[in-house]
């Protein structure tokens, strides 16, 4: 283990998360901010990218010339689009860094893309950094094994704020995997993502979604195993999202010394 500062490029830096994770790694003594990029033709293209997080300046110019980042870093954090984290599998690939992938909403195909980068870079992904729901991932796999498909109904409610683009939410998923795996089944299988109309009676054994999006809420999960007279309701509430930033940092400090390959936030958190 290096007793140095982990050197971090921050993609998507004038994000949500990006100006969380600049404000994150700047309080963490084992973390620096090595770099900060945005997309070709952004406004924030150099400028300070602590002043964009509010911190004042840093000393950090915001650049659109990723791979050079790269290659002069340890490890990249990114929270941005799937079109843009699939890029970014390829360059941090090539230059052998740490690639920390929080984007949600990736396609089979985008999931394939950076299943191919992990031949060669140390690359952890998950719908969510917090420990809080990674917990609650454990937990809803245990109550899914209990609770058999005949008598009890699985549903995944989550709601997020406004600006959200895709659903359901990778924590939602990543909560009806857990379940699935809990019931030993296919997630993809058993899934309902859309009831609407005339749907019928729900079928047994199926893993039920259902999305809410308003207002600045950072995120609300719950699953809920419904039987006859009785439902199990499991929780989590995200009301600040540095809890990711956290994780995060916590998965690029823990990958440093690994082996190149996919790993998710159980593995970082010893909870696999
Ligand atoms: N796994 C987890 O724990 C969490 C995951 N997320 C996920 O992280 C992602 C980002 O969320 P959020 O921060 O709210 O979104 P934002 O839209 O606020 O931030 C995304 C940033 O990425 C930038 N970006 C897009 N394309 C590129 C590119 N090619 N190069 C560099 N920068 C780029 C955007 O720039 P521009 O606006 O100019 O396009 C924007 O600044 C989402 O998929 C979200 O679901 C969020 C929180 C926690
Ligand atoms: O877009 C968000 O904001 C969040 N996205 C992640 C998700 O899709 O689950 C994680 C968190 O809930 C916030």
């Amino acid at each position: 283990m290096s007793g140095k500062a982990m050197k971090l490029v921050v993609v998507g830096a004038a994000g949500r998360m990006g100006q969380t994770l600049i404000r994150t790694i700047h309080a963490i003594a084992g973390a620096e901010v090595f770099a900060a990029v945005e997309r070709e033709g952004s406004p924030f293209v150099g400028r300070d990218a602590g002043e964009i997080a509010g911190l004042g300046p840093i000393g950090v110019a915001v650049t659109d010339k990723p791979l050079e980042a790269f290659v002069e870093a340890e490890g990249v954090l990114d929270f941005t689009t799937p079109a843009a984290t699939v890029e970014f599998s390829g360059l941090a690939a090539q230059a052998r860094i740490v690639h920390v992938i929080g984007t949600t909403g990736c396609s089979e195909a985008d999931e394939e893309r950076i299943r191919a980068a992990a031949r060669h870079a140390r690359i952890v992904k998950s719908g969510n950094m917090s420990l809080g729901v990674n917990l609650l991932g454990v937990l809803a796999e245990t109550a899914a094994r209990a609770l058999g498909p005949q008598d009890w109904d699985i549903e995944v409610l989550e709601m997020h704020h406004r600006h959200k683009v895709d659903a359901p939410s990778g924590t939602a998923l990543l909560l009806g995997q857990a379940a699935a795996r809990g019931r030993g089944i296919a997630l993809a299988e058993h899934s309902v993502r859309v009831r609407d109309g005339h749907t019928g009676p729900r079928p047994a054994g199926a893993i039920g979604f259902a999305t809410l999006r308003g207002g600045s809420v950072v995120g609300e999960h719950s699953v809920l195993i419904a039987g006859e007279g009785e439902t199990v309701t499991l929780s989590h509430s995200a009301t600040d999202r540095s809890i990711f930033a956290r994780g995060a940092v916590q998965a690029a400090l823990w990958a440093r010394d690994r082996k190149p390959g996919l790993y998710s936030m159980l593995d970082v958190l010893g909870l696999n």
